[in-house]
């Protein structure tokens, strides 16, 4: 099959997935829209009974809220007392579970950015915290269920509206907490948000979810709508309708899928900190846990170069990459985590090119292809590695022969280096 045969056949069975925030999401609110989207509730089920076999059951209803129709899923916890969960624990049911891998990854992923939050919020490190007794399970659920439907949707790609968040105070387990709750705002840096109304609108489970699923904050994307949804949350308020929508089906090729590329294209990174230690008597098997705690924690990039220190020691200078407001966590956590006494601080500006993500179908699926631009010209183009490795693993095929047809179909959708930005579209926009 040539490579326009592989792309035309892959146009129709790989969908974008938008997901309609604005009045607020939580992990409920998502698995009622996948439900009403069509997806059957034993698939989510079953998802949920591989991690955590016997302990919830998932149960849908047709509810109205504020006078739309819409799907309620409760999660019915099943088990009398259930345990205390660190995330590590949690981490290795989903390791062990029978799951298909790209829902496996994206559980992972999407719980990883939950305890990564948690844990900044907390002070501790994202393997440390802790679930809570129903809270665990509930979590366990939601998560698992939203991405084995979000899977079972066909959905390669997504893109999230501006998140509607909520104002006020909670009742949570450690008392009155502001709204939005700490983990949520955490969860919503680099996301369009805005308060839009009253009470807990956003949870860190449903944040969590959308902000690891979807590529980034955009309206409506061009595709052509294949099926729809609407999930309701528990509360009714009459002023607006408290559901989550959904639309799938597969992008549409013409300007417009350019037109949103552009729309949500990652902002240009200013001020930065960058923390580096030499060290020369940590156990070398223990570096790669610390690079990936660090990652966990909110780093921008963590790596080590191999070096020759005074003395004539053969050892290693770490370098962690950061946001300035992460940077004294991050700090904190090399400390902990290495062997080291101090460790340099320098102020960093990074001089970066506008980056804009595009959805092409590849091989089956969707690739996200990072274009760099700067001045109306692309300057740097390279498929979403995550994507690749993510489509390859769901076709069987090896990653790099989808590397290769992801690269090449790029310049068939007129996006290479020297070329215009936005691209004049191609043969192979998706
Ligand atoms: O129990 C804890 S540690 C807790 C922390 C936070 C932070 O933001 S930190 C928030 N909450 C609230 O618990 C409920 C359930 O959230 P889900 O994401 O599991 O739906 C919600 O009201 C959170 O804001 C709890
Ligand atoms: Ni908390």
């Amino acid at each position: 099959m040539s490579l326009r045969e592989v792309v035309n056949a892959t146009m129709t069975s790989s969908r974008m997935l938008w997901i309609d925030a604005s009045a607020g999401v939580a992990g409920d609110m998502l698995l009622g829209a996948l439900v009403d989207a069509g997806v059957g509730l034993d698939v989510l089920q079953a998802a949920v009974d591989s991690v955590i076999p016997g302990s919830v059951r998932l149960r849908a209803a047709q509810v109205t809220r504020a006078g739309l129709r819409a799907t309620k899923v409760d999660v019915d916890v099943l088990v009398a007392d259930p345990p205390h969960r660190t995330w590590t624990a949690i981490r290795a049911l989903i390791d062990g579970a029978r799951l298909d891998e790209p829902v496996r990854a994206a559980a992972a992923a999407a719980f990883a950015r939950l305890a990564g939050a948690e844990g900044r919020v907390h002070g501790i490190s994202p393997e440390q915290v802790h679930f809570h007794e129903v809270g665990a399970l509930d979590a366990i659920a939601d998560v698992v269920a939203a991405c084995a439907g979000v899977h079972a949707l066909g959905v390669s790609a997504a893109l999230c509206s501006p998140i509607a968040l909520g104002s006020g105070t909670i009742e949570a387990h450690h008392g009155v907490l502001p709204v939005p709750a700490p983990a949520a705002l955490e969860l919503s840096r680099g996301w369009d948000v805005a308060a839009g109304g009253s009470g807990e609108l956003a949870t860190p489970t449903g944040l969590a979810l959308v902000t690891s699923l979807a590529s980034g904050s955009a309206p409506f994307p061009a595709m052509r709508v294949e099926v729809t949804g609407i999930g309701a949350g528990t509360r009714d308020a009459p002023e607006r309708a408290n559901v989550v929508r959904i639309a799938a089906g597969p992008p549409c090729a013409g300007p417009q899928v350019h037109g949103v590329a552009q729309e949500y294209a990652g902002r240009r990174i200013g001020d930065a900190v960058l923390l580096e230690a030499n060290i020369d008597d940590l156990d070398p098997r223990v570096w790669p846990e610390v690079l990936a705690h660090l990652m966990a924690s909110g780093a921008s990039d963590a790596w080590l170069t191999p070096i020759l220190m005074k003395k004539g020691r053969p050892a290693h200078t770490l370098h962690v990459l950061a946001e300035p407001e992460a940077a004294a966590a991050l700090g904190d956590a090399v400390m902990a985590h290495t062997s080291t006494l101090g460790l340099r601080r320098t102020a960093v500006t990074k001089d970066v090119l506008e980056r804009a993500w595009t959805p092409l179908a590849v091989a089956g699926g969707t690739v996200r292809i990072k274009v760099g631009h700067r001045d109306g010209r692309v300057l740097q183009v390279m498929p979403e590695f995550a994507d690749v490795v993510a489509l390859a693993a769901e076709r069987g095929e090896p990653v790099a022969d989808v590397l290769l047809v992801a690269q090449a179909a790029a310049p068939a959708a007129g996006i290479e280096p020297g070329a215009p930005w936005p691209a004049t579209p191609g043969e192979n926009p998706a």
